[in-house]
């Protein structure tokens, strides 16, 4: 199971989250209390493995100032947080994960045909666009509908719930922000054991 810790704002955690196995960091410019300068994600993605996805995380920004810090900072990919439009994503220059709170099949469906390679699941919106901890009913999700797109799952996950979590929805990747934070702070301890959580084996594989 590849995993994503977003919300990183300093190196040593980045390297220590990439050294417990993490697939993707994500660097959040939208409003928050993780958000960071370009300037402050390019020093710590230049300590990065290459093979590692570094992640901007936006909410309604426009397209050149997406631009702007993607070359700045770095960046490999885009999570578009908020009410992006096709157009908007088509028009963007690296791979895309476009993010919306679960609220039911008949919605989710129309997303099959968004333009972004991935299609990010998030629990419902609270005092942000995302990094609420909100988790929703994974077991409403028919995965089916998004047939052709990489799902990543996200919204309150953390290292108690995300074998269920994983084993029900079976996604491609799963996103955790708050989940392993202490008092607001990312916690490295809680980071190394939802990677463990999140990268054991599924217990039906086991035989
Ligand atoms: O993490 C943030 O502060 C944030 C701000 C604005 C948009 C998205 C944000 N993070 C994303 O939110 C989800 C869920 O996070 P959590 O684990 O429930 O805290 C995740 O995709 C983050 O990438």
């Amino acid at each position: 199971m590849k995993v994503k810790i977003c919300g990183i704002m300093d190196v040593d955690t980045g390297l220590a989250a990439v050294e417990y196995g993490a697939d993707a960091l994500g660097f959040v410019f939208a409003k928050s209390k993780r958000r960071i300068t370009a300037e402050k994600a390019q020093e710590i993605i230049s300590e990065l493995p290459k093979e590692v996805y570094k992640v901007g995380v936006f909410v309604n920004e426009s397209q050149a100032e997406i631009e702007r810090i993607a070359a700045i900072a770095g960046l490999t990919h885009i999570q578009l947080h908020g009410e992006e439009s096709e157009n908007f994503s088509e028009s963007l220059s690296l791979p895309v994960i476009k993010a919306a709170s679960f609220e039911g099949n008949e919605k989710l469906a129309e997303l099959r045909d968004f333009p972004a390679e991935y299609i990010l699941l998030d629990g419902p919106k609270g005092k942000y666009h995302g990094g609420n901890g909100t988790a929703f009913t994974w077991s409403e999700v028919n995965t089916g509908l998004l047939e052709g797109k990489k799902v990543i799952l996200a919204g309150g996950l953390h290292q108690e719930n995300v074998e269920a979590a994983i084993n029900t929805i079976q996604p491609y990747m799963v996103d955790v922000s708050s989940g392993v934070e202490t008092d607001g702070v990312k916690d490295l301890a809680k980071i190394k054991a939802f990677l463990e959580k999140a990268k054991s084996e599924r217990k039906e594989d086991i035989i």
